[in-house]
């Protein structure tokens, strides 16, 4: 199986997870795109979706969903995004595609994060992945010097800017052993507006696929 093919099995597992009735929180990614294509199989039976980001915001669009502002919202029972890479404790790092900030929000108002992933983004450690940092722009030299004095190698992602009008900060070198309170020591730095690094509040659920299926994993 390809990589997207397992990406593509992962995306139409979290379709049993999906609350009926309910608005679903949608993340950002070539994974989570399989799963909006999933959802408009069940349009009828949920009432919307919140999204991450505008090009995921287009996609539930084109599909008839409807897409409602997060802000009025003080609830959604699930969240199903992908992830660059998770760990054993369900950390991840977050934010290959740029989205992460809004991202990080719509999570933060679900009752449960359902990761979707191919295999392949399961690692001992997170770190191989450059972690991304957004970055309000006049604050990118600050910034960058201070992700140095961590040890860090940050590098401009170039021609990119967000869905909020800044910068992304790839961070290479980092080998993150306490993604918590590495998290906590980034979003500290002036200038920051979120790093990549879900740990604080990692996934609740992880759909790993492998080519002998979808295995679903708990957060204990
Ligand atoms: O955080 C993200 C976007 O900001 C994505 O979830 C992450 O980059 C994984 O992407 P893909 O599903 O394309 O492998």
């Amino acid at each position: 199986m390809t990589q997207d093919e397992l990406k593509k099995a992962a995306a139409y597992a979290a379709l049993d997870h999906v609350v009926e009735g309910s608005i679903v929180g949608v993340g950002t990614g070539s994974t989570v795109n399989h799963f909006i294509d999933a959802l408009a199989g069940m349009r009828d039976r949920i009432r919307g979706a919140v999204s991450s980001s505008e090009a995921s915001t287009q996609r539930l669009r084109a599909h008839g969903i409807e897409v409602f502002d997060l802000d009025g919202i003080e609830s959604l029972p699930v969240y199903v995004d992908g992830a660059d890479e998770i760990d054993g404790g369900f950390a991840m790092i977050k934010g290959g595609g740029g989205a992460l900030t809004r991202e990080k929000i719509v999570a933060a108002v679900s009752e449960r994060f359902v990761c979707i992933c191919d295999a392949s983004k399961k690692v001992e450690v997170l770190g191989r992945f450059p972690l991304p940092i957004e970055v309000i722009p006049m604050a990118r030299s600050h910034v960058a010097r201070e992700l140095r004095a961590l040890g860090g190698e940050p590098r401009l992602r170039e021609g990119f800017v967000t869905d909020n009008g800044n910068l992304i900060l790839d961070v290479h070198g980092l080998s993150i052993t306490d993604p918590v309170t590495i998290e906590m020591r980034i979003n500290q730095i002036v200038g920051v507006v979120t790093n990549g690094l879900f740990a604080v509040r990692g996934a609740d659920v992880l759909l790993l696929a492998a080519p002998g299926g979808v295995q679903r994993l708990d957060a204990r």
